[in-house]
């Protein structure tokens, strides 16, 4: 396939947590990441640019452990960690498969995993390297869905992709209500006014006020990221 046939030739994909673990819901499902790492590496394979956020809902979550007791702050350390983790599973995942693989963090991990340089990000790109960026924002109080649109922006990425469990946004969350409608398309000021909660409100701020369009799709449908790549419908569209 020739560059020109590609609707994205660099990318932001956001994978959720929750995604990695499979059908267990927590921790990891090596047969999951495998799966993932596969697709990746088509699009790698096709000269498509890959930078991944990972997000940590399947071992902590700030907000959930304050519920449980703990400091909000201290949960949300435990929450990028957990990203920390993910991300090396990912990584072990790609390099197993031959897609040669760079994980920053923005929380430096000497020895583990090297400190988040855009520059060096941006270098790795063109080079054909795949970018997992992970501790999210490096800060409290935020998600990986708002790190993931910081870094689409950073990079200069065509799109922010955010790989999840369900094929696209609802009028409501479809796995509480089955009858949900879907949208192929919405701007960020249609998702902010009907509250759809697909997304916290500073990511999806972020992508409105810097131009950053942004896809939700389903990771569990095989050959839906290639298929979005080339540019054909998968998800929801949003944009300004
Ligand atoms: N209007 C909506 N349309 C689609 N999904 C929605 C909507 N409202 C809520 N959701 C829910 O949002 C979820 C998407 O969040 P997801 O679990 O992928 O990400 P996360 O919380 O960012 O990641 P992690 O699992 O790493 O914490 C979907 O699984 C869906 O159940
Ligand atoms: O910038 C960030 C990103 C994440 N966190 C914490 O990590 C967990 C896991 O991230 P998810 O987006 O829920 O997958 C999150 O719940 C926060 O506790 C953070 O503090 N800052």
């Amino acid at each position: 396939m020739t560059d020109q046939r590609l609707a994205h030739k660099r990318i932001l994909l956001k994978l959720s947590g929750e995604a990695l673990a499979g059908e267990a819901e927590v921790g990891i499902d090596p047969k999951v990441l495998k799966r993932m790492a596969l697709e990746i590496g088509q699009l790698v394979g096709i000269g498509v640019q890959v930078g991944i956020v990972v997000g940590g809902g399947n071992l902590f979550r700030g907000s959930e452990l304050q519920q449980a007791g703990l400091d909000r702050v201290a949960g949300d350390h435990m929450g990028m960690l957990a990203t920390v983790m993910n991300g090396i599973a990912m990584r072990d995942a790609l390099e197993r498969n031959n897609i040669k693989t760079r994980l920053m963090s923005a929380i430096p991990m000497s020895g583990v995993v090297d400190h988040y340089d855009r520059r060096a990000a941006v270098r790795h790109l063109h080079g054909g390297d795949v970018c997992i960026f992970v501790a999210g924002t490096g800060n409290p109080f935020f998600t990986t869905d708002t790190a993931a649109c910081l870094r689409g922006i950073e990079i200069t990425a065509d799109i922010v992709i955010k790989a999840t469990k369900v094929d696209g946004i609802y009028s409501a969350d479809p796995v509480k209500f089955p009858d949900a409608v879907k949208y192929d398309t919405l701007t960020f000021d249609e998702v902010l006014a009907k509250q759809l909660g697909v997304m916290d409100l500073t990511a999806m701020c972020l992508c409105r006020d810097h131009n950053m369009p942004l896809r939700v799709f389903n990771m569990n449908k095989p050959g839906a990221l290639l298929n979005l790549v080339v540019g054909e419908q998968e998800g929801t569209l949003v944009t300004r």
